[in-house]
């Protein structure tokens, strides 16, 4: 028997905002339980990042510094790289790459990166027989990829659901509770470090697309298909749409939702209304929800903090303890030469009911004229109000209608139909319902 390697793993960490700084504090904070977990120590030896000077709240005075985070991966006191500059190119890229090049082992919390060019990083991590890992990219501190990697490995996995961005959850249950307005809690989800560096990453809904696109990979062993991601983000979404759907006992959530059937993959991210007291429908601030169906187990649901300099740490440093462990599995939970392409599922069949907003012309008529456009699209209306005057254009009257089931295309077609109509003061607004 081989003794263990007790000498410590070196680490080179590019990137000191949020989450690196997070990283530097955590390892400090608790290097003995880690050490004593891990077998061995696991220690920051070098660090990158655009500026030196800055105040992080950490001392750097014990670290090698690089200008060039790319060197990193070619220093002799580096064993294993962190990669948390970001970008799905340039830098972050060319760091990953040469470090496995160069035989290290990388942890990265860049889903931008994985979702573009996963299944080539994770072959070049294979080709060299070292780790590539992501945990802190997917869901932040819920420990999925792990869940997926091992805890529920032997399971096929039909379906996997949930909020996955925490600024979009935090703005949109600030909004609710507070009344304040979107720009004003964006900015405060930037400033508590929960965004991206481009926040219409978020509110877009294209990070919690990345997010997915890995989620299924490693569930379902399909390669990453993030083109394959239908997303609608919540820009789109203004305080009376929260406050009418709580009144009719929904919130709206960012949800993804990937599911497999037939050996079709079907992947969405949109702005959803579920029951509020719902497992998703009650989730507060940045947490995310990732609720995982597999065939032996049933459903699993994990719940926890999606962004933020904490528990993407945390995240961080579970995967570095695999690594000095030697226990660090695949990526995506298989090999990634063994996955296979992703066929896109036709679901342009799938019903539900839809949440409509429009904003009319308060003239005589116009209600006339919206409910005959919603009906010669196809869509039966379930419920409907109109308000007061007051709407968000001087003379124009907010109008909603929860629909009976419909398909999406008969759903825009109606929006199209009412959006075209001169009483229409504004461009209409279309939620799905899911009873989830
Ligand atoms: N903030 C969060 O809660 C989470 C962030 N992530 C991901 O972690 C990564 C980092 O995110 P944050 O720490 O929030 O970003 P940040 O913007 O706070 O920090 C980025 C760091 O990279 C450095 N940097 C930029 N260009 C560089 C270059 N060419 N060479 C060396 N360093 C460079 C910057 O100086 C800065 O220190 C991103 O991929 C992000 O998507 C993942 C999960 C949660
Ligand atoms: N911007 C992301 C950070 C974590 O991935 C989010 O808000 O969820
Ligand atoms: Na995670």
């Amino acid at each position: 028997m081989t003794r263990p390697d007790t000498s410590p793993l070196r680490i080179g960490i590019a990137g000191l905002g949020t989450v690196g700084a997070g990283v530097v504090k955590l390892l400090a904070a608790n290097a003995g339980a880690i050490a004593a977990r891990a077998g061995r120590p696991v220690a920051v030896t070098a660090v990158s990042a655009r500026s030196r000077g800055r105040d992080r709240g950490v001392d750097l005075a014990p670290y090698a510094w690089e200008d060039d985070a790319v060197r990193l991966a070619a220093r002799d006191d580096v064993d294993c790289v962190v990669e948390v500059v970001g970008g799905s190119n340039g830098p972050a890229k060319a760091l990953v790459e040469a470090a496995l090049a160069a035989g290290k082992p990388v942890v990265t919390a860049n889903k931008a990166l994985i979702a573009h060019h996963g299944q080539a990083l994770a072959e070049a991590a294979e080709a060299a027989g070292v780790a590539l890992r992501a945990e802190a990219g997917v869901a932040g501190g819920i420990p999925v990829m792990k869940a997926l990697t091992e805890g529920l490995a032997a399971n096929r996995i039909h379906r996997v659901s949930g909020v996955l961005n925490g600024t979009c959850n935090y703005i949109l249950t600030e909004m609710a509770a507070t009344g304040r307005g979107y720009a004003e809690v964006l900015a405060e989800a930037q400033a508590k470090g929960y965004a991206e560096a481009d926040p219409a990453f978020d509110v877009g809904g294209t990070d919690a697309a990345h997010k997915l696109a890995i989620l299924a990979a490693a569930a379902f062993g399909t390669r990453v298909d993030f083109a394959g991601v239908t997303t609608e983000g919540i820009e789109r979404i203004t305080a009376a749409d929260i406050e009418t759907a709580g009144d009719l006992g929904f919130a709206i959530k960012l949800l993804a939702v990937a599911r497999m059937e037939a050996g079709g993959l079907e992947q969405r991210v949109r702005p959803t209304m579920v029951p509020r007291e719902s497992l998703i429908g009650s989730l507060p601030g940045v947490t995310n929800a990732v609720v995982l169906e597999g065939d032996f187990v049933g459903t699993c649901a994990f719940t926890g903090p999606g962004a933020g300099e904490g528990p993407t740490a945390s995240a961080i440093v579970a995967d570095l303890m695999d690594i000095a462990r030697g226990a660090a599995g695949p990526l995506f939970a298989q090999p990634a030469a063994g996955l296979r392409a992703a066929e896109r599922l036709d679901y342009s069949d799938e019903h539900a009911p839809y949440y409509l907003r429009f904003s009319l012309l308060d003239r005589p008529g116009a209600l006339a004229a919206l409910a005959s456009a919603i009906g010669e699209a196809g869509v039966s209306i379930h419920r409907m109000r109109q308000y007061g005057r007051g709407g968000a254009r001087a003379g124009a009257v907010p109008v909603v209608i929860v629909t009976h089931d419909a398909r999406r295309e008969m759903i825009d077609g109606a929006v199209a139909r009412i959006a075209a109509l001169d009483v229409s003061a504004a461009e209409p607004v279309a939620i799905a319902i899911e009873e989830i």
